[in-house]
């Protein structure tokens, strides 16, 4: 076949332009053959599948790749979910998400670990109890419960679990406005609210928190709100106006644990994530009749 190196072309889709990477298909092996190897700093992902690709590990993986860190990933269940919404739910054993886990720490190890959806309260121990065991950190727990479109993804009783077993193992916690509110016991309706639960959940136990706005009303879409027991920092970006928002909260708490894998600080970690997911944001993908996902690849356009 005739080698392509060197050769460019380009694909229209609904005016996104794709830079198609040459690959050279004659295979020879010469001794000016340079090989990289790479040691990149690794992360792990404990959460669920989303066979529309927009959420979750999906999400998650992705969102790695483009922070430069390999990503491992510790499946939960399997969601079959597009932009409409969740079909179905199928739950793994809880101890096949300890072997995963196990699998993955014992050979490759992480410097960087997030969750997502777990689903219910065993999953939640088991989870709680690896970390605890395998000394985990450092940890950003993204407590999933409803997804943007209403689907219930965490059993009423695995909300105990999560605050009580781990929550207090995490670095950082990221809820968005409805966790805050179950959290905090607050409603959310202004930026002093989420001031208040922020703090509310902070003394609760948990090292930082960062409550998320993406569900909040207006402007606040875009504000986030820190505490670590000492600083209480708002981080304001604008309001991207879009529906297509799936996948912001794996987005920006695995955005975290890359960074965290890299060894920045925690509130920096956080800075950065909320740099890519805002990106990401203002590139969404129109995909499906529902709320598309946030578009991950954005550094590779044009
Ligand atoms: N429309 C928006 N404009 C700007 N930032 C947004 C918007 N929606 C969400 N975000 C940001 O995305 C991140 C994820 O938040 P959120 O959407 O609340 O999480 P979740 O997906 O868990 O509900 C936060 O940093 C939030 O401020
Ligand atoms: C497997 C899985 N994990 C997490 C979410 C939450 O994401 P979102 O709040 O954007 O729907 C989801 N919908 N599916």
């Amino acid at each position: 076949m005739a080698s392509r190196c060197g050769r460019r072309w380009w694909r229209r889709h609904q005016g996104i332009q794709f830079t198609k990477i040459p690959v050279n298909l004659e295979f020879s092996v010469s001794e000016a053959t340079v090989v990289t190897e790479l040691r990149p700093p690794v992360a792990l992902t404990i959460a669920g599948s989303d066979s529309g690709g927009g959420a979750g590990i999906q999400a998650d993986l992705r969102t790695f790749a483009f922070q430069r860190v390999h990503g491992t990933a510790a499946l939960t269940c399997v969601t079959a979910q597009n932009t409409l919404g969740v079909s179905r739910v199928d739950a793994l054993p809880p101890e096949a998400v300890a072997a995963q886990i196990e699998a993955v720490v014992g050979d490759i190890g992480v410097q960087g670990i997030k969750t997502g959806m777990l689903l219910n309260q065993e999953i939640v121990q088991e989870v709680a109890h690896q970390v605890e065991r395998l000394g985990l950190n450092p940890l950003v727990v993204d407590p999933v419960m409803v997804s943007r479109t209403g689907a219930k993804l965490l059993a009423e009783e695995a909300i105990v679990a999560i605050r009580e077993r781990l929550i207090p193992l995490a670095q950082v916690l990221t809820p968005n406005r409805y966790e805050a509110q179950i959290l905090s016991g607050l409603e959310l309706h202004s930026l002093e609210d989420m001031k208040a639960a922020a703090e509310r959940i902070g003394y609760q136990g948990s090292p930082a928190v960062l409550v998320k706005g993406g569900g909040m009303p207006g402007e606040l879409q875009g504000v986030d709100v820190w505490f670590d027991g000492q600083r209480l920092e708002v981080l304001k970006t604008e309001r991207i106006p879009t529906r297509h928002t799936h996948g912001t909260g794996c987005t920006l708490s695995a955005a975290i644990a890359a960074q965290l894998a890299w060894g920045k600080e925690p509130f920096e970690a956080v800075q950065q994530a909320k740099l890519y997911v805002t990106e990401a944001l203002r590139h969404p993908l129109a995909i499906g009749a529902g709320q598309g996902p946030v578009g991950h690849f954005y550094p590779l356009l044009g």
